[in-house]
């Protein structure tokens, strides 16, 4: 059976429950993170919760326990379920409340974490690549709803995920308010022109992703010269090489963007490089849950 931490106990998944008071359901008032645990090792927990408590610092959300205690709380829920490769949901919200907005009604944020045996995206979208479509729903604003907040806003990464599928791609291209390319509707972008490896700075409006970041170090560990900068879609059909990079997706090609195809429609070999790269070190860099 699978067993959920919620608020201090252990609970059956068919017992996992929280009011319907709780103002992360009612609002998506909360933070949360998507975590990857490679053969027990749960890649880049640090990092992972470093950004948790940045957004709930941001939104003035106090998360109830130090790094340290919902670190052993995620290795023992990872433990109970016995997992070795797993994906983990960390969720905290602002809790029960009125049914106002004002967060001052809500005394105690709800804690939950579930861990999940991993469902592995299917080989082949690793080696055929994706294909993609840039969206009319832009990215919120940063003066709006900052992106680098990971909340339980998801809407306007519904609503672009809701205009990829109806165009029949695989995934949506956000771009924010100037046209420029931000990100994915759950994953970050790279482009590689000449040999050079290019990812949008966060601020033009995109979540700065862990997986995004290992990936900058990786290209530069292995020489690759990588920049942060602006660029649009023109950018982006005459790329040498595109692809995306999460949590659950690791390094995905892109063979294709609007119609356009990416140069032979293949995936990049620095995309491939970068991947193999990236597979050999996920079960270092984390925390061991059975050491
Ligand atoms: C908007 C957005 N941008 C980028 C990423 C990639 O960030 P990480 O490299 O830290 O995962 C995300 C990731 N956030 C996210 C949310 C839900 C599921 C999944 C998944 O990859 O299954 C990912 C995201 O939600």
């Amino acid at each position: 059976s699978q067993w959920i931490y919620v608020n201090g106990q252990f609970v059956n998944k068919n017992e996992a429950v929280i009011s319907v008071y709780d103002h992360g359901f009612l609002y998506g008032d909360g933070v949360f993170e998507g975590i990857r645990v490679y053969s027990g090792n749960v890649f880049q927990l640090k990092e992972h919760l470093d950004r948790l408590y940045a957004s709930a610092h941001s939104i003035r959300l106090t998360i109830p326990y130090s790094k340290e205690e919902l670190t052993q709380i995620i290795v023992n829920t990872v433990r109970k379920n016995e997992l070795s490769s797993a994906y983990i949901r960390v969720v905290i919200s602002r809790g029960e409340g009125d049914l106002g907005l004002d967060p001052r009604n809500c005394s105690n944020p709800s804690v939950i974490v579930i861990a999940e045996a991993l469902s592995i995206y299917s080989q082949d979208l690793y080696e055929n690549g994706l294909k993609l479509v840039s969206v009319a729903t832009r990215r919120n604003r940063p003066d709006v709803l900052s992106p680098q907040i990971k909340s339980l806003n998801y809407l306007n990464n519904i609503l672009v995920k809701l205009e990829s599928t109806q165009s029949g791609a695989d995934e949506a291209l956000m771009l924010n308010d100037q046209g420029y390319v931000t990100e994915g509707s759950a994953d970050n972008i790279f482009i590689v022109k000449n040999g050079v490896i290019i990812t949008p700075p966060v601020y033009l409006g995109a979540l700065e992703g862990i997986t995004r970041n290992v990936i900058i170090d990786v290209a530069r560990n292995l020489n690759y010269q990588i920049e942060e900068r602006p660029f649009t879609t023109h950018d982006v059909y005459i790329a040498d090489e595109v692809f995306l990079t999460g949590t659950a997706a690791e390094v995905i090609p892109v063979i294709e963007v609007d119609g356009r195809p990416i140069q032979n429609g293949k995936p990049g070999e620095i995309t491939k490089h970068l991947l193999h790269t990236f597979r050999d070190l996920v079960t270092t860099a984390g925390i061991q849950c059975y050491p």
